[in-house]
């Protein structure tokens, strides 16, 4: 379960106002795509719901209560930038999520846990397609495969919200097509609520079941710094297209 409330929500770094007033509600498992203007806080928006800022004013709830003012294995976020580790392999790379999530002073598992956590991985690595890189370096793979391997990092500890930040943005269009299939799958099978920034319009329709606009509605030609963005269109997107979970990726991813 994730909900997200966020009540009279504000945001300010010194005398800017970035986010005003933000009211929303968003129901456990919905799919967020956010649109907006450059610069009109919508990665703040992420970043606090991910505990690593905290609102000026208001409330920011998930189910129920507020955000940790830290990171935590029910929040994974996938930036714009892929941010894996270039001396591990791909499967270690899945890896060490696991192993610091299960052995906090030691970061390894061992015996059957090990085993387990390597089953995961190793299926996790089979419905993104990376199972035959299992053993190469970040560097030896392709923008679209190390983008798949950041996503596959962040859904391994099965988060409850995981939380991206333009993902799709520096690859290919080419491959996005690939990547919004893995991306909704993922969601379906790991029973996620997903906030997701892009630029890109027509993603912002093809993949949300809800759609997020941030914006200013008052300017200061004077001091364009007084008046922050917030939630200007909230608008329903083609939810039934993506109420049914993929079985044999449920069978797979959950256990
Ligand atoms: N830690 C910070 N300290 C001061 N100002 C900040 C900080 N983080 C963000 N800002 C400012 O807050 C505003 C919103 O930034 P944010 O990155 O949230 O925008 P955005 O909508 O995600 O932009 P983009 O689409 O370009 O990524 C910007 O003016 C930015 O300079």
């Amino acid at each position: 379960m994730a909900s997200v409330t966020v009540k009279h929500l504000w945001k300010e770094y010194g005398d800017q106002v970035v986010l005003e007033n933000l009211n929303l509600h968003v129901a456990d498992r919905e799919f967020v795509t956010i649109i907006g203007a450059s610069g009109c806080g919508k990665t703040t928006f992420l970043r606090m719901l991910l505990g690593v800022e905290q609102p000026t004013k208001g409330q920011l709830l998930i189910d129920g209560q507020p955000v940790p003012a830290e990171p935590g294995p029910d929040r994974g976020i996938v930036f714009q930038r892929y941010s894996l580790f270039p001396h591990l392999s791909v499967l270690d790379n899945l890896m060490l999520g696991l192993e610091f999530s299960g052995s906090r002073w030691l970061g390894k598992l061992f015996g059957a846990r090990r085993r387990e956590a390597l089953e995961k991985a190793e299926s996790l690595l089979e419905a993104i397609g990376l199972h035959t890189a299992r053993d190469k370096y970040p560097s030896q793979l392709s923008g679209g495969m190390q983008q798949r391997l950041s996503i596959a990092q962040s859904v391994i500890r099965e988060p409850k919200i995981l939380l991206l930040d333009e993902p799709f943005g520096a690859l290919d269009p080419g491959i996005t097509a690939d990547m919004h299939e893995i991306i909704l799958r993922l969601w379906q099978a790991n029973r996620m609520t997903i906030f997701m920034i892009t630029h890109d319009l027509k993603e912002s329709f093809q993949l949300g079941t809800r759609l997020l606009v941030f914006d200013k509605r008052r300017h200061d030609p004077h001091a364009p710094e007084r008046y922050g963005a917030t939630v200007t269109y909230d608008i329903p997107l083609n939810r039934k297209k993506h109420t049914a979970p993929t079985p044999a990726l449920t069978a797979e991813l959950v256990r």
